[in-house]
């Protein structure tokens, strides 16, 4: 392609600087090609679709800020005197990693807006994440093929997590010092092999001379590095599965309605990105997070009130809250049952929602692609669980900030720990209850609007004196969107007997699957959308409006 450009602009003279500088790199990267197979891909549009690129410009930002911190911070726990710029610390012993980010606050040129952007955009980071993977759960994105780019997301989430304790861990300050030791407690917990682990990642005891300078690789170099290849992948399969787009006339599974990368896309993505940079830049300039001077320097010997972690580690604060005090002795050994119940569940409340859209699969047995979207009421159960699942993940939150929640509302603090422990157990299945049931009801709505039309609130009287309320039909494209949706029908366990009359064993997996489909798909749990017969029969004249 290069070679006919070239010739051509030489007959006109010479091309254009941008045009030769195209040529150039086309002759090296190959670049026509590649921006012809992309440049006029296809994205749908939607409000929710922007929800990973909040994740995304979020991620650049703390990139760009976590390099201008690196310039200054000190990751070691050498003991110096402070002699900076803020006096009440004046002469305190502290870390030189204290020292260096107290130095940052106070004295780096834009350094204290840079941490605040740096620490909330980790927040809105993690936020991001959940509501993203939320709508990708509710809209039941994760089906084939994008199951792998879930795990991928997953992933990602819990990365974050832990990119976010040890960066905040980094500072060293009382606050952070506190949720370093919560951690070494969860280890020391873990039978047999728990004393070794925490000697091991502390370099002896705690809190040693080790352990910043150890989180500092680990949050600088080896969770982002991790992070960013799985995002690279991530987005790379986003673009080769092509997104996903919500039902509509002209919509199907073969094709992608909507608006090109080039020029339309990178336009409002780049725009969106400086909205999102501007919102956190604006919130990190008037919003304090984390003032460590406030807190000073961490001692093992002392806590501070109030002691919370960032939101995204809420939950598993929780765990450890609500649970009993509970000890027992084990052939001479101490099991911290209360603390090590906690350490199993943690992990747990997590898989519990990335393994879904394969047990998801599993129950339906679909193995078609779907890149039509679900509205979260036609799928009852599915939703019902993610809100349950959401519950569990709150009530955990609330546990976490126990003490916060008495100071604030004048609880006692039993009272709201006791909300948690049963809360925990009962919430999510009332959750359960209740979503499924406002889901059935809005099914009903809908089938009721396919069926009648809207309803106007015109009341209108007959000439023999009947009052009715006048129904508006529905446009086709809203007809075809309340329709568009499939309804499984229930596994059913196939024959007992076989051909042959010999009588064939039923695996306890395959009634437990047919079970589930039952609850999934049966009568209780969807609405039997209406059929091209019924629609006729009341809009052709014999049905009462
Ligand atoms: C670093 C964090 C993440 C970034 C930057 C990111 C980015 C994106 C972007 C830009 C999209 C396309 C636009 C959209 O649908 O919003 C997307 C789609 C997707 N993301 Fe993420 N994401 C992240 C985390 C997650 C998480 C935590 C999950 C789930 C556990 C997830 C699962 C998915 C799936 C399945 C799709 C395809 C959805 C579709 O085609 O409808 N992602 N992601
Ligand atoms: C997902 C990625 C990341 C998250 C969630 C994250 C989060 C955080 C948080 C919450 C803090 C505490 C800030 C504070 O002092 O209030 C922090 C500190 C820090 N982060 Fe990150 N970070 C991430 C990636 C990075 C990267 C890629 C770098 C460097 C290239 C970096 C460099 C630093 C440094 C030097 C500090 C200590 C200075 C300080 O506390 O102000 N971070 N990080």
């Amino acid at each position: 392609m290069s070679t006919t450009t070239s010739t051509d602009s030489r007959s006109r003279g010479k091309a254009p600087a941008g045009e030769r500088l195209a040529d150039w790199a086309d002759g090296r990267l190959g670049i026509y090609s590649l921006a012809k197979a992309n440049m006029r891909k296809i994205f749908p549009d939607h409000w929710s679709f922007m929800l990973g690129e909040v994740c995304l410009y979020s991620f650049i930002i703390i990139i760009l800020t976590g390099v201008y911190l690196t310039l200054f911070f000190h990751p070691s726990m050498n003991e110096v005197e402070y002699h900076g710029s803020y006096v009440p610390l004046q002469g305190q012993l502290m870390s030189e990693a204290f020292n260096s980010t107290l130095h940052i606050s106070f004295d780096v040129r834009g350094g204290l807006l840079i941490r605040q952007i740096h620490h909330w955009a980790a927040l809105i980071f993690l936020a991001g994440m959940f509501v993203h993977m939320m709508r990708v759960f509710f809209t039941g994105a994760f089906r084939k093929p994008r199951e792998v780019n879930w795990l991928f997301g997953f992933l990602l989430f819990v990365l974050g997590m832990f990119t976010g304790f040890t960066g905040y861990s980094l500072p060293d300050d009382l606050l952070s010092g506190t949720g370093v030791r919560f951690m070494e407690g969860a280890i020391l917990s873990v039978p047999i092999v728990g004393t070794y682990l925490s000697f091991f990642l502390f370099g002896g005891e705690f809190p040693g001379g080790d352990f910043v300078a150890r989180f500092y690789s680990i949050h600088i170099l080896l969770l982002p590095g991790i992070m960013l290849g799985l995002l690279v992948a991530h987005l790379i399969l986003v673009f080769y599965h092509k997104h996903t787009q919500f039902a509509g006339p002209g919509k199907s599974n073969k094709n992608v309605v909507g608006m090109p990368l080039l020029p339309v896309y990178m336009a409002k993505a780049g725009g969106f990105f400086f909205l999102v940079f501007g919102a956190i830049a604006v919130i990190a300039a008037v919003a304090q997070i984390n003032p460590i001077w406030a807190m000073g320097p961490y001692r093992p010997d002392q806590v501070s009130t109030g002691a919370q972690p960032d939101w995204y580690m809420g939950f598993s604060e929780g765990l450890i809250r609500f649970m009993p005090g509970w000890e027992v002795n084990f052939w001479g050994h101490t099991l911290v049952l209360g603390v090590f119940i906690p350490l199993v569940i943690f992990p747990l409340v997590l898989v519990a929602i990335a393994v879904y859209p394969f047990i998801e699969a599993w129950v339906t047995g679909d193995k078609r692609e779907h890149h039509i979207l679900d509205r979260p009421r036609n799928a009852p159960t599915r939703t019902g669980l993610g809100v349950a699942w959401m519950t569990v993940y709150l009530t955990l939150l609330i546990g976490g900030g126990n003490d916060l929640w008495a100071t604030h509302f004048h609880l006692s603090i039993n009272a709201v720990t006791w909300f948690v422990r049963i809360f925990v157990f009962v919430g999510p299945v009332l959750a359960f209850l209740i979503t499924k049931r406002i889901c059935l009801g809005l099914q009903r709505r809908d089938k009721e609007k396919v069926l009648h039309g809207r309803e106007t609130g015109t009341i209108k009287r007959l000439p023999h004196g009947e009052f009715i309320e006048v129904h508006e039909p529905l446009s086709q494209e809203q007809l075809h969107t309340l329709t568009a949706h499939e309804q499984y029908q229930p596994l059913e366990i196939g024959p007992t007997v076989d051909d042959n009359g010999v009588e064939r064993k039923v695996k306890g997996a395959e009634k437990l699957r047919a079970k589930l489909s039952d609850a999934y798909f049966g009568e209780e749990s969807q609405i039997p959308k209406p059929t091209v017969e019924e629609y006729k029969e009341i809009t052709s004249g014999h049905g009462h409006h």
